[in-house]
């Protein structure tokens, strides 16, 4: 039996007009300030973010500044909040060994992990000064021992956040950027005359920056496609309404277009939430936005089994899914395509943006169908290397060697092997032929 949608949100069709509106608007600024640099930088802050300072870069002296300026209960919840995130990072981390090993006699292969040397890391803050996306970047790259983070964040009312500006430079940021938006994301890829440009971007953001990155992969590496937030609950009637429409409307709250979704196999569950999620949007104080993401991205999907609400969640490929059922570990063991698995109804998606340890940087838009969220490896590159070191093994590998390159009818590519054939191997091969 198909499922049933009692709540639908946009129309695909709509949704992708969406897309191509950004789509068109990021290419036109990116063009500008890959054409006029700083200057475009600067009129676009101006005409974004109304923020037009002597300099973008937060001096030593200013971020000393900033920093007295948080309190010391917030300084400790941030530094608490910061050592979960690198605890989790520093074992992600230890678990990706460099590998070396003897495939044949005589022949070594093997690869190093190196940090990619220089990243911009974009720390969101239009909606809500998003402290814990500076220690999901920044710190995670310092773990990973990136040796050049630069870190940009757009003014929040007018000027920098204390709190963000703390945590940035907690996690370990060696440049601090006071930009928003795509003119940050542009600036730090493409470079200006004042900003050197980085090897990679990473970092959440709004539809804007999530295209920029797109549009800027190639000329530089990106960690991920993600863009707005997006959260699924997956429940049956081991838990209630309250707690399901809490959650959605939790993650509802990041902007206008940010889809919530409830599975379920409980029609009674479904319309209970349906109701709760109206009663707690008289109450939300960012009731403007979770409203307009409920009404225009929220869904309620009504299924006859848990293979079936699977299949949805699947197929839905949520960045956030947080499961609340009878069988929490069967989604864990099944689930294919998320961002994060939130399991069970004692924690939940706020623990992982905020505290808990995991990356709150996730993948949006069906990225989880390709990709995890931002973690220690995203900032790691695995190179091969090879040694051959005997004569015989230089022999023997080459003898296939020149065989499979004359396969393809590649003389040159045999040569090389040939050389070596008649080398070390003292074999007689004739020039331009394949090893007997
Ligand atoms: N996927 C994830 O992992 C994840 C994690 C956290 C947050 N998020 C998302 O990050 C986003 C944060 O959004 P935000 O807007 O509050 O902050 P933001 O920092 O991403 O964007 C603010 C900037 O957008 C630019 N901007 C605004 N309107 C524009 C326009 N019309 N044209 C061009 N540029 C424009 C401005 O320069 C401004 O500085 C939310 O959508 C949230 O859901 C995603
Ligand atoms: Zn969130």
């Amino acid at each position: 039996m198909p499922v049933t949608y009692l709540k639908k949100g946009k129309s695909a069709e709509e949704r992708s007009g969406d897309d191509a509106t950004v789509r068109a608007n990021v290419e036109a600024i990116l063009a500008d300030i890959e054409a006029r640099g700083d200057a475009a930088v600067r009129a676009l802050s101006v005409k974004f973010d109304r923020y037009d300072p002597p300099a973008f870069r937060l001096t030593a002296s200013e971020i000393e500044a900033l920093m007295n300026r948080v309190s010391a209960r917030d300084m400790a919840d941030i530094r608490f909040a910061q050592a979960q995130v690198r605890r989790f990072a520093e074992a992600q981390r230890a678990s990706m060994t460099d590998v070396e090993i003897e495939t044949l006699p005589g022949i070594i292969l093997g690869h190093r992990n190196l940090p990619v040397q220089s990243v911009g890391c974009y720390v969101p803050g239009g909606k809500f000064p998003m402290v814990a996306s500076a220690h999901m970047s920044v710190l995670t790259a310092s773990v990973a021992g990136v040796p050049r983070i630069a870190a940009a964040t757009p003014p929040f009312k007018g000027a920098p956040n204390p709190a963000v500006i703390a945590a940035m430079h907690l996690g370990g940021a060696h440049e601090i950027y006071v930009l928003g938006g795509i003119q940050a994301v542009g600036a730090l890829a493409l470079g200006t005359q004042t900003i050197e440009p980085v090897h990679m971007l990473v970092g959440p953001g709004n539809a804007y920056v999530a295209e920029a990155k797109r549009q800027l992969f190639g000329r530089v590496g990106i960690d991920l496609f993600a863009g707005p937030t997006e959260t699924m609950v997956i429940a049956d009637e081991t838990v209630d309404a309250e707690v399901c429409a809490t959650d959605l409307l939790g993650q509802a709250e990041h902007g206008y277009n940010s889809p919530a979704v409830l599975v379920t196999n409980s029609r009674r569950l479904a319309e209970a939430t349906m109701a709760e999620v109206e009663r707690l949007l008289k109450l939300l104080p960012t009731a403007e936005t979770a409203s307009a993401s409920w009404r225009d991205y929220g869904e309620v999907v009504l299924c006859d089994s848990h293979e079936e609400m699977l299949a949805v969640a699947n197929d839905i490929a949520s960045e956030h899914v947080q499961v609340m059922t009878d069988r929490d570990d069967w989604y864990l063991e099944n689930m294919t395509a998320y961002g994060a698995l939130f399991l069970g109804p004692r924690t939940n998606v706020a623990n992982g943006d905020k505290v808990i340890g995991t990356n709150h940087t996730l993948p949006t838009k069906k990225a989880g169908r390709y990709t995890g969220g931002l973690w220690v490896g995203k900032f790691l590159k695995t190179h091969s290397y090879q040694k051959v070191l005997t004569d015989e093994a230089a022999a023997t590998i080459g003898e296939y060697c020149s065989r499979l390159c004359m396969l393809e009818g590649f003389v040159g590519h045999a040569e090389q092997a040939n050389v070596r054939v008649r080398r070390y191997g003292g074999r007689n091969v004739p020039y331009g032929a394949a090893a007997e």
